[in-house]
C-alpha cells in the first residue's frame, strides 16, 4: 500500500474541528460575549475545497460570510495530550476559510439549534497548500489577511487568540481523540463580511502563503 502524504491531508477524510469566538474583536463585532472556554463545532471532510474550484453559496443562504483562519494540521494523534507536549503533535498548518451562512446561523442561534447547516455545507472549508511546521516557527504570532475583489476586509494577528494552539490541542484531545490528518481551525479575527456570487477572494499568511477562490452559486 502506498504511504499517504500529509501534504494532501484534505484527501484523508479526517475530522475538521473548528473553534468559534477565539478572538475578542470578532466576538464583539457579532455582539457575543467573550468565551471563558473554547466553543467548538465540526465540519465534514466534504467541506474541503481547493484552489481551482469555487466556493458555492448554499441555495438556502443570502448572506454568506468569509472567516479567515489559521488551520493546524495534526501529525501525531493522541488523547488527553498535555499542553506542554501539544506542539509535538503538529505536522504543519494551512490557511483556511470558515465559510459561514450567517443568516442561517442567526436562525439556528435564535432557536438554540446546532450550526451544522450554516457551517458544514459542501465547500465551506477552502484550504491552502500544506505548510510544514518549520515554515511557521511561531504560529502564535502571524498575520492573517483576506481581500474581497482586492479590498482588504480582514487583517489580524494570531497573537490575539484567546485560547492558544497548545491549549486548544490539549482541551480538544481530552474528549476527541486527535488523529494524523485532522485539521483544527483556530477561529477568525474581526472583519467578517458578506460575499457575492462572482466575487474573488484572496487570503494569506504574511509572507508564507496566499490563496484565491471565486464564489459561485450552488
Ligand atoms: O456566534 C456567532 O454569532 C458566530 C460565531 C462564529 O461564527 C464563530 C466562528 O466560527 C469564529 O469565531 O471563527
Ligand atoms: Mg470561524
Amino acid at each position: 500500500m502506498t504511504a499517504r502524504n500529509i501534504s494532501r491531508f484534505w484527501e484523508w477524510g479526517r475530522k475538521i474541528i473548528c473553534v468559534g469566538r477565539n478572538y475578542a474583536d470578532h466576538a464583539k463585532e457579532l455582539k457575543n460575549a467573550i468565551p471563558t472556554e473554547p466553543i467548538l463545532f465540526l465540519k465534514p471532510p466534504s467541506a474541503y475545497v481547493r484552489e481551482g474550484s469555487s466556493i458555492l453559496v448554499p441555495s438556502y443562504s443570502n448572506n454568506l460570510h468569509h472567516e479567515v483562519e489559521l488551520g493546524v494540521v495534526i501529525g501525531k494523534g493522541g488523547t488527553a495530550i498535555p499542553e506542554s507536549a501539544a506542539m509535538e503533535h503538529v505536522a504543519g498548518y494551512a490557511l483556511c476559510l470558515d465559510m459561514t451562512a450567517r443568516d442561517v446561523q442567526d436562525v439556528c442561534k435564535s432557536k438554540g439549534l446546532p450550526w451544522t447547516r450554516a457551517k458544514a455545507f459542501n465547500t465551506s472549508c477552502p484550504v491552502s497548500e500544506f505548510i510544514p511546521k518549520e515554515r511557521i516557527p511561531d504560529p502564535g504570532n502571524v498575520t492573517l489577511w483576506l481581500k474581497v475583489n482586492d479590498q482588504l476586509r480582514q487583517n489580524g494577528c494570531t497573537s490575539q487568540m484567546i485560547f492558544s494552539i497548545p491549549y486548544l490541542i490539549s482541551y480538544i484531545s481530552e474528549f476527541i481523540t486527535l488523529e494524523e490528518g485532522d485539521l483544527i481551525l483556530t477561529g477568525t479575527p474581526k472583519g467578517v463580511s458578506a460575499v457575492q456570487v462572482h466575487d474573488q477572494l484572496q487570503a494569506g499568511i504574511q509572507d508564507v502563503v496566499t490563496m484565491s477562490f471565486r464564489v459561485d452559486r450552488q
